[in-house]
This record gives structure tokens, C-alpha cells and sequence, in this order.
């Protein structure tokens, strides 16, 4: 099969399971996604929608490398970085915000020296403060998300995978982080962005799939995407 010039990651045909629990399931083998496909093109926003336990944060931790599909492929361009964004994931609590700032930075694929010549743009972005040198397992979730995401924005990784991240910021920070967002996907950041806000999936998406049943159940123009996902949440309400 061959892959379009401009995709940067590709879901081909993924299955992924987890083993349940006894009692749990059937056959104790917990079906989570089935057979999803998804091209992902260089500079495209994606938004991921569904209710909750449909498989989300599955698909990116697919995405980003950290699980492997039970069953299909996922492809990612050779000497591309990705970074997953999600709350209480990819940080050691032991070490300071600038620590783990630098670390990440490093994991992104920069140099020490590069990684640490962002680290005061990343302190005054995240507006962390003195908190920045504190251990991140003093944080609160609103000033990890703040850590994480400015780091992948600060240090431009080529695939952003944002799980929520940006939800649980406060008002001031999430206006901050979108108002950035925005910039950077004028220009070729690729973004997969989950999340239960589906205002801000239309605002900041140029396309979107809604998950149901571990499938894609609609794919297409954000907008159309919601709608069909809002209807069907309406439908469930009220039979
Ligand atoms: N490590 C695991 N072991 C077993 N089951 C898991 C594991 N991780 C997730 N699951 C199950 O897989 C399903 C999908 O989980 P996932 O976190 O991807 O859902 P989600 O759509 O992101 O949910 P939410 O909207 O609540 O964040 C859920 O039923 C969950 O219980």
C-alpha cells in the first residue's frame, strides 16, 4: 500500500486489547479499538471525541509510542518527534519543573545546550515562578499541565499528542495556551487533541473522529464530526 507524501503518522488496521480482570469481560480480554485507521498529514489539527472509556487517551498512547496494538501498525515518519501530553504522564516527581523541562527537551530530540536555552522562555510562559525549581510531585494537575505543555511548545516537537492537558489549566492559562496554539498550527505543528470540550476541538481542529464502540464512527469536517456526536449523546438522553 502505498503511504501519502505528506503523512507524518499512520494507524493501519489497529486492534488493542487489555486483559480484564476475572469476572470482567468476556473471556477476561477487554476489546478496545477495532481495526482503526487513520492517516495524520504534516500541519493538520486532529480532533478526537467520544464519551468517556470509547478509547481516546488508547489512540494516543498508540500514537505516541508508549503501548503497542494488539493486532496492525502504526507508523511514524522517520526522525520525527512526538510528544504526549497528558496529566500525571512523562514527569519524575522527584526532580524540579526545570529538571524535568530539560529532560523532556532532551527526550524531544534537542541538544543540552539547545534544551537549556529554553529553559527560562519555558519558566516564564508557564508562569511557574519559583515553582520551577520545585520537586514536580509538589505540583498541582493545573501547574503540570502548564509544564508539560510549554515545554512541547517551547522546544517544537513535530507531533503534539494533547490529552486534556489543556482543560484543566485555569481560565488565564488556557486563553494563554490556545491564543499560542493557535500561532503554531498556522504554521506545520501537527497536533492530536483530545478532549470533552467540544468548543474547543471546533475552535482549534481542522478535522475530527468520533470513537464509539472501539471504532471510528464518523471522520470528516470538525463540525459535521461534533454534530453527529452531539446528536447521538441527545438520542441516548432522552431513550
Ligand atoms: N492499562 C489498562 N488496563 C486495562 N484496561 C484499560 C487500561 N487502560 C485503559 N483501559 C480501559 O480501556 C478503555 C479505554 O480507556 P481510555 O483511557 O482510552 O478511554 P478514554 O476515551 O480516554 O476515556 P476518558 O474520556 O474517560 O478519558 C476503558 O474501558 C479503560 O477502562
Amino acid at each position: 500500500m502505498s503511504r501519502q507524501s505528506d503523512a507524518i503518522l499512520e494507524l493501519d488496521g489497529v486492534y488493542l486489547n487489555y486483559s480484564a480482570g476475572k469476572n470482567h469481560f468476556s473471556e477476561g480480554v477487554h476489546h478496545v479499538l477495532e481495526d482503526v485507521s487513520l492517516t495524520l498529514t504534516e500541519g493538520e489539527t486532529l480532533g478526537v471525541i467520544g464519551r468517556n472509556g470509547c478509547g481516546k487517551t488508547t489512540i494516543l498512547r498508540l500514537m505516541g509510542g508508549i503501548i503497542a496494538p494488539t493486532k496492525g501498525s502504526v507508523w511514524q515518519r522517520p526522525g520525527t518527534a512526538s510528544a504526549l501530553l497528558s496529566i500525571g504522564l512523562g514527569f519524575r516527581g522527584d526532580l524540579s519543573g526545570r529538571d524535568n523541562a530539560l529532560l523532556s527537551a532532551m527526550m524531544q530530540g534537542a541538544s543540552r545546550r539547545h534544551a537549556m536555552s529554553f529553559l527560562e522562555e519555558i519558566k516564564e510562559f508557564s508562569e511557574l515562578g519559583e515553582s520551577f525549581e520545585e520537586p514536580v510531585k509538589t505540583y498541582s494537575s493545573g501547574m503540570r499541565s502548564r509544564l508539560g505543555f510549554t515545554t512541547a511548545l517551547i522546544t517544537h516537537v513535530d507531533i503534539l499528542l494533547i490529552d486534556e492537558v489543556l482543560s484543566v489549566g485555569d481560565a488565564h492559562f488556557k486563553n494563554k495556551a490556545e491564543r499560542a496554539m493557535r500561532e503554531r498550527l498556522s504554521g506545520d505543528q501537527t497536533v492530536v487533541f483530545v478532549s470533552h470540550a467540544d468548543k474547543q476541538i471546533e475552535s482549534l481542529c481542522d478535522r475530527a473522529i468520533w470513537i464509539n464502540n472501539g471504532r471510528i464512527a464518523c471522520g470528516g469536517e470538525t463540525s459535521e464530526v461534533v454534530s453527529a456526536y452531539r446528536e447521538s449523546i441527545e438520542k441516548s438522553n432522552n431513550g
